[in-house]
Order: structure tokens, then C-alpha cells, then sequence
């Protein structure tokens, strides 16, 4: 059982309106309390109030900061201990000499996610939930965020959970033939677990279906820009960011050295990839040998050619065009506004129609054309409505795979009949596998790595 008490900073540190000092465990209150000097006692105090008062040094008796200080009493909480919040003045100072203060007391600095973590461990929440609170703080879109969203609430949670019971259904039968073989028909078994295996099944490949495009909305699409100086590239990469609030952000966590700026169109999420080094560089052709862009280049998912309507195609293009267009790619034909000089034909020789996209950056046009052909290419022309379960992580990827696998061998081993011991083992391995997905059936080591990826103080 989990005893000891653990504080940390909750909100980000630095300069704020208020930051947030989170307590949990059995010492929380009684703790806290002999720190705190307001209207009541803290430790009189019904669950889920806010009181107001002082921080107090205990040894000097002085008063250190004022708070604001919110009691929530176990199981109704978010770990489902007792949690006690402490609201300071925002600012580096004030929350760093409260922390020293309740770390001399029977409070110990909690590890990254370990809220979240007892959360989990006391039942609250499931490891697939707990994970889609780490994709909450790192989405960078509405809709990431709503697919997080529906995670944290238990959507693919609940799901897994039935799939589960059907495979525990199949067990039980299994088992009840083992026992008693002098009741076993032998067909009927084995149509039994082709019928309900097959069934998981294709509810695995539905949500797999969704895994492509789930991690696209969580990650966003790896796009690089490309094309000649001055066709209007940093116009683009304006126009896009100025009109579609533009997040930029370092992700923590990832050890690449390269700053990635996320922008949407509309609701899809480009992650745009150091495009200026691709830009210096894939002027000339021969110099995509230059290895950072070339490294850029081979990780995007998207490339956009930009080329200049105003202006013929020159070599260069010619050869980027014919080399990329087996990728994911789309032409912009920017500058519509000046005469065509661009040869379209030869453009089309690579490009289908929807995939050429005429735009005047400079007045902002065109902008609805390029989400509709990134999603043509992406989302086979519509993003999906908001009620889908989208699977976007890939552990969760991976295991609906050997799920998937296991499945696969119970439903062919039950249509040669063979032994129904046999059998039980790809169906109870496919039941442990989803059970990984939520965390029933997950290691300490791997439960210990998912929630170090939380930052400290969730
Ligand atoms: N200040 C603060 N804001 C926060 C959190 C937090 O811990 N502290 N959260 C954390 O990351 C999220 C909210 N999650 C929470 C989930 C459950 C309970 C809770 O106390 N649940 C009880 C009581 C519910 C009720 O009274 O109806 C329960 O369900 O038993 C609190 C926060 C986001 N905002
Ligand atoms: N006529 C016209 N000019 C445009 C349009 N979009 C951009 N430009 C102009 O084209 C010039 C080059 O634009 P940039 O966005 O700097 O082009 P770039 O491709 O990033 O150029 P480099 O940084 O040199 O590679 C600027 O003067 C823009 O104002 C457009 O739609 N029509
Ligand atoms: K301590």
C-alpha cells in the first residue's frame, strides 16, 4: 500500500498569476495543516473547500505567503487520497520556499506523474487513460486535444474492456469443455471461438483502421516545404501560422535539436520540419545531398513543393518533381496573380489535378484548397467525425497488432480442429495483450516507463 505523503510544483514554473502546489497522501492535511493559519483548522474542514489565509513558518512563527488553500478528502480525489492544493502568487520564490517548507515535513518530493500514477494504481483511472492524460498536455490541436480528451474519459478504455469480456466468455467455454470433454461437440466449439474471436477481430481492425489517422491528429503530419528561392515559401509558412495560430514548441522529451513549428490548417496539424535548412539547400538538386535536409526530407510524411506561376519550370524543379512524386506530395502554384508562365502540363505529368493547388500567398488564397488536398491525401478526403475512437498511441498500436495476431492463430486453429488446449493459449494470450493496453496485465517496468514521460507535478 502506498503511505507516504508527496508534494510538487503543479503548474509551470516561472512568472504567473498563481502557481499551484499539489499535496497527496495520508499526511496531507494534518501536514499542511500546521503550516497554514486561517479562519478554520484545515484539518476540520469538509472535502472539496477553498479557504484562505497564511502560509506560517512553524519554527519562526512568521508569515511567509499568502494562499489560498483547497481540501479534497480520499476517495474524492484525483489520486483518491487525501489532496490538499496550495494556491501561491505565481513567481519562482514564493513557491520554491513553500516547497522547502513542506519537504521538512512528513512530505517527500513526488517523481514525474506520480499523482496521475496513484491515480492509476488506486483504481481511478487505467493506464490507457493515464496516457491520454500525457497526450492532454502535449496536444498541439483542438482535435488532438479531443481525441486525448475522449481517452482520458475512458473511451478506448471501455472498449478494450468489452472486447475483453468476450474473450473471457470464449475462456470459460473452452475451459468448461477441458473439464468436461464427454459434453464436448467438437464442431460446435470450434464454430464457438471462430464466431466470438472473429467478432474481436474485426473490431480490432476497425480500431486499427483509426491508427493512422489517430497518430497523424496527435503527432501531426511531418511536413517539409521545398522549392527555389523566392517562389513565396516563407510567405506560405507565414500565411499558414498568422491565420492558424501558430504553437511553437521544443517537445520536451524528444532528443532531436531541431525546433519543429506546429501550425494547423484549420483542424489538421502540421509539424513543419526545419525547413530552413531544406530551403537554402533545395535550390539546386544536387545539394540534396546535403544531409540535414535530405534527413528532413525522407522523414516527411507531407512535402509541399512550392513553384512560382509567374515563372517557367527550370531543371531543378523538373527533377524535384519526378523525384518526390511517389510520395506524399503536393504542388502549390503560387503568385496566381502574375501571368502563367509555369508549364502546368508537365506539372500534371506528375500530379493529379487535386494534388496542384493555385494560391496567391500574398492575399491568402487558396488556403481551403491545400486543407482539402491534404486531407484527400490523408483522410481519404473527410476527417472523421469527432465521436470516433481514434487509437493514436503507438504501444496501443502495437499490442492491437499481436492481439490481432493471436486472433488470427485461435480462429485458424479452431477451423482444423486442432486440440482445444492448444487453442485456449492464442485466445487467453490475445485477452492478455488487450489487457496491457489498460494496464490489467502490464509490468511494473513498463508501467514506471510510461509515467516518467509525465512532466513533475502531474
Ligand atoms: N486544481 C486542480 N485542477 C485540476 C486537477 C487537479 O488535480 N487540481 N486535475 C488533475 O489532474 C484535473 C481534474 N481532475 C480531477 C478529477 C477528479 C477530482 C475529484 O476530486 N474527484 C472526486 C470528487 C468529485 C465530486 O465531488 O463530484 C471523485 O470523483 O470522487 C478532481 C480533479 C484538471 N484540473
Ligand atoms: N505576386 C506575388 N508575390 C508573392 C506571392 N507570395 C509571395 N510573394 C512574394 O514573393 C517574394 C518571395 O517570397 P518569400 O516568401 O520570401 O519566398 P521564399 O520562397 O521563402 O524565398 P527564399 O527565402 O529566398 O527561399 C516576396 O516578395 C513575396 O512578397 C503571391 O502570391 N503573389
Ligand atoms: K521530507
Amino acid at each position: 500500500m502506498i503511505s507516504d505523503t508527496i508534494a510538487a510544483i503543479s503548474t509551470a514554473v516561472g512568472e504567473g498569476g498563481i502557481a499551484v502546489i499539489r499535496v497527496s497522501g495520508p499526511e496531507a492535511v494534518g501536514e499542511v495543516s500546521r503550516l497554514f493559519r486561517g479562519a478554520t483548522p484545515l484539518t476540520e474542514v469538509p472535502s472539496h473547500t477553498v479557504h484562505y489565509g497564511f502560509m506560517i513558518d512553524p519554527d519562526t512563527k512568521e508569515k511567509m505567503e499568502e494562499v489560498l488553500v483547497t481540501v479534497m478528502l480520499a476517495p474524492k480525489s484525483f489520486t483518491t487520497e487525501d489532496v490538499v492544493e496550495i494556491s501561491a502568487h505565481g513567481g519562482v520564490v514564493s513557491v520554491r520556499r513553500i516547497m522547502e517548507l513542506l519537504l521538512k515535513q512528513r512530505i517527500r518530493l513526488a517523481e514525474p506523474g506520480e499523482f496521475t500514477k496513484r491515480a492509476f494504481l488506486n483504481g481511478r483511472i487505467d493506464l490507457s487513460q493515464a496516457e491520454g492524460v500525457i497526450d492532454l498536455i502535449r496536444s498541439k490541436s483542438d482535435k488532438a486535444f479531443s481525441v486525448a480528451f475522449k481517452q482520458v474519459e475512458g473511451d478506448l478504455s471501455r472498449r478494450i474492456q468489452q472486447l475483453r469480456q468476450t474473450l473471457i466468455e470464449t475462456l470459460a467455454h473452452i475451459e468448461v469443455n477441458i473439464d468436461y470433454p464427454e459434453h464436448d461437440v467438437e464442431s460446435m466449439t470450434s464454430l464457438f471461438i471462430q464466431e466470438k474471436c472473429g467478432s474481436v477481430l474485426t473490431e480490432i481492425e476497425r480500431l486499427l483502421h483509426t491508427s493512422n489517422q489517430g497518430k497523424i491528429l496527435r503527432e501531426g503530419i511531418t511536413t517539409a516545404i521545398v522549392g527555389r528561392p523566392n517562389v513565396g515559401k516563407s510567405s506560405l509558412l507565414n500565411a499558414l501560422s498568422g491565420q492558424n495560430r501558430a504553437i511553437v514548441t521544443d517537445i520536451p522529451g524528444t532528443t532531436r535539436d531541431v525546433i519543429e513549428e506546429f501550425i494547423t490548417i484549420n483542424n489538421i496539424p502540421l509539424k513543419l520540419l526545419d525547413t530552413a535548412g531544406i530551403r537554402e539547400t533545395l535550390d539546386v538538386v544536387e545539394k540534396i545531398g546535403v544531409e540535414r535536409s535530405r534527413t528532413a526530407l525522407n522523414e516527411a510524411d507531407l512535402i509541399l513543393l512550392v513553384l512560382n506561376n509567374g515563372d517557367e519550370l527550370n531543371e531543378e524543379e523538373q527533377q524535384l518533381m519526378e523525384q518526390i512524386s511517389g510520395r506524399q506530395s503536393i504542388v502549390i502554384l503560387n503568385k496566381m496573380d502574375l501571368p502563367q508562365k509555369v508549364e502546368t502540363e508537365k506539372v500534371r505529368q506528375f500530379y493529379k489535378e487535386e494534388l496542384i493547388v493555385p494560391m496567391t500567398v500574398k492575399e491568402g488564397e487558396g488556403v481551403d484548397r491545400l486543407e482539402e488536398a491534404i486531407s484527400s491525401l490523408f483522410f481519404a478526403g473527410k476527417l472523421e467525425s469527432a465521436d470516433l475512437t481514434y487509437v493514436s498511441n503507438v504501444r496501443h498500436i502495437a499490442l492491437l497488432h499481436q492481439t490481432k495476431r493471436s486472433l488470427i492463430d485461435a480462429i485458424e486453429a479452431a477451423e482444423m480442429f486442432v486440440p482445444i488446449d492448444m487453442i485456449q493459449i492464442d485466445v487467453r494470450l490475445a485477452w492478455e495483450q488487450l489487457g496491457e493496453i489498460v494496464g490489467d496485465t502490464a509490468q511494473d517496468s513498463l508501467i514506471d516507463q510510461i509515467f516518467s514521460q509525465f512532466c513533475l507535478g502531474k
